[in-house]
């Protein structure tokens, strides 16, 4: 079986090689003839997946991407031509909610601004939101949550209106698909009306597609004094983005929010296992046994240890201000695809074993540390 996998996707070798050759590909730039002997495509979200691609494919069997953000792949050509195909729900959503809050707590160093009491618009309320929310609970923060789909299938009666949350909201943050069209379209959901609309100082949080936010109407509305703090992961565009943005941003990133070590590999064991359905053989290899072991693991807090100090602990474990300086740093020398695939290694919260006093076990554990309690 020729196995052809996206060179940055982690531990393909690890999870796949029992199952034949694999061959790695630039996800980038890959042609119809490089997957015309391939039975198995392993692909991240730059690869469009479409006729063009597949049209001397004709060996393929299973299409997988290990991403949630399936908008790269033609679904419906896969299922005319009966190949299988799996996304991977969730792998990142840790990731992605430990960036949020990692942005959250940096602003509120940089910027001296107290969370507590503020409230935040979470726009999209799947994987990641949900996760986040249930990070963020007891944080003091305040959560306005949206998400009309979920709310007309009943599971979310706490829905708010996009427009009602976002002018109630000091921050948003959004975790939404990109849908083009519909009655649910996204992209630029965030558009020149709403931008115009938003309470001066609102911190814009976008880690979900660069679509879903017009970056001109942004930059026309930063550059003709509109004071909103910008946080931009994703862009419109990638990898050609507006650099114009770049200036009026506080914190940048190039599309790493859901590129912890864990949050990446997760995405291939699913594959795998998806893969071992689709072949009818039992899934026995697990993640656990191939991530390193993390370089910081344990922490120790006293009863000094107060509300303010979280964001040291967060920032322990990631500071976006790191992705932020290496984007500034390096982006014109070394181009945004570079960046990403020299991603530098990041761990999730839960490889962090703190030793607490009680007052603070609830909210460390809700952020997603493993907490041992103290007596100090
Ligand atoms: N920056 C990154 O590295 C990164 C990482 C992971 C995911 N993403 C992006 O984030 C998106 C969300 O990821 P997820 O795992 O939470 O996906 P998910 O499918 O679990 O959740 C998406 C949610 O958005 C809701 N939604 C759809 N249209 C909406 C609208 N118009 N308004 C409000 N809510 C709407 C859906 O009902 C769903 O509940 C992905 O589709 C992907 O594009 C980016
Ligand atoms: O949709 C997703 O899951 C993410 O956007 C994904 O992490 C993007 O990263 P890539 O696949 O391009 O490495």
């Amino acid at each position: 079986m020729k196995i052809l996998a996206d060179q940055n996707m982690p531990l393909v070798e690890e999870f796949f090689s029992s199952f034949g050759e694999v061959v790695r590909f630039d996800g980038r730039n890959i042609a119809a003839e490089q997957v015309q002997e391939a039975d198995v495509l392993l692909t991240r979200s730059i690869t469009q997946v479409d006729q063009q691609l597949l049209s001397k494919a004709n060996k393929l069997k299973f299409v997988g991407t290990a991403t949630i953000g399936v908008d790269h792949i033609d679904q419906a050509y896969l299922a005319e031509r009966e190949i299988a195909f799996s996304s991977a729900p969730g792998c990142n959503a840790v990731a992605v909610a430990e960036y949020v809050i990692s942005a959250l707590y940096a602003y509120s160093q940089d910027r001296d601004v107290e969370l507590r009491g503020k409230k935040l618009a979470i726009v999209g309320v799947g994987n990641i939101g949900n996760c986040l929310r249930e990070k963020l609970a007891h944080s003091g923060i305040e959560l306005i949550l949206c998400d009309p789909i979920r709310a007309e299938q009943g599971t979310l009666p706490e829905h708010v209106n996009i427009d009602s949350a976002l002018e109630s909201a000091d921050f948003v943050t959004f975790h939404v698909p990109l849908i083009k069209t519909g009655a649910h379209q996204t992209k630029h959901l965030l558009n020149v009306d709403r931008i115009k609309k938003l309470k001066p100082g609102m911190l814009i949080i976008n880690a979900s597609r660069g679509d879903v936010i017009d970056n001109q109407a942004l930059l026309n509305a930063k550059t003709s004094g509109q004071a909103l703090e910008l946080v931009l992961d994703v862009w419109e565009n990638e990898p050609n983005i507006l650099t114009e943005l770049i200036p009026y941003c506080l914190y940048t990133s190039v599309h790493i929010a859901g590129h912890t070590l864990e949050g990446k590999a997760r995405g291939t064991q699913m594959l795998y296992q998806a893969l071992c359905k689709t072949l009818g053989v039992s899934a026995t290899k697990r993640l656990e046994a191939f991530l390193p072991i993390p370089a910081l693991s344990q922490c120790h807090l006293n009863s000094t240890f107060s509300q303010r100090d979280y964001g040291r602990i967060v920032h322990m474990i990631y500071d976006i201000r790191r992705d932020n300086g290496l984007m500034r740093a390096n982006l014109e020398s070394q181009g945004f695809d570079v960046l990403r695939k020299q991603y530098p290694p990041r761990r999730e919260f839960s490889t962090l074993k703190v030793s607490t006093p009680l007052a603070h076990t609830q909210r460390l554990q809700q952020l997603g540390f493993q907490v041992e309690m103290n007596e100090e």
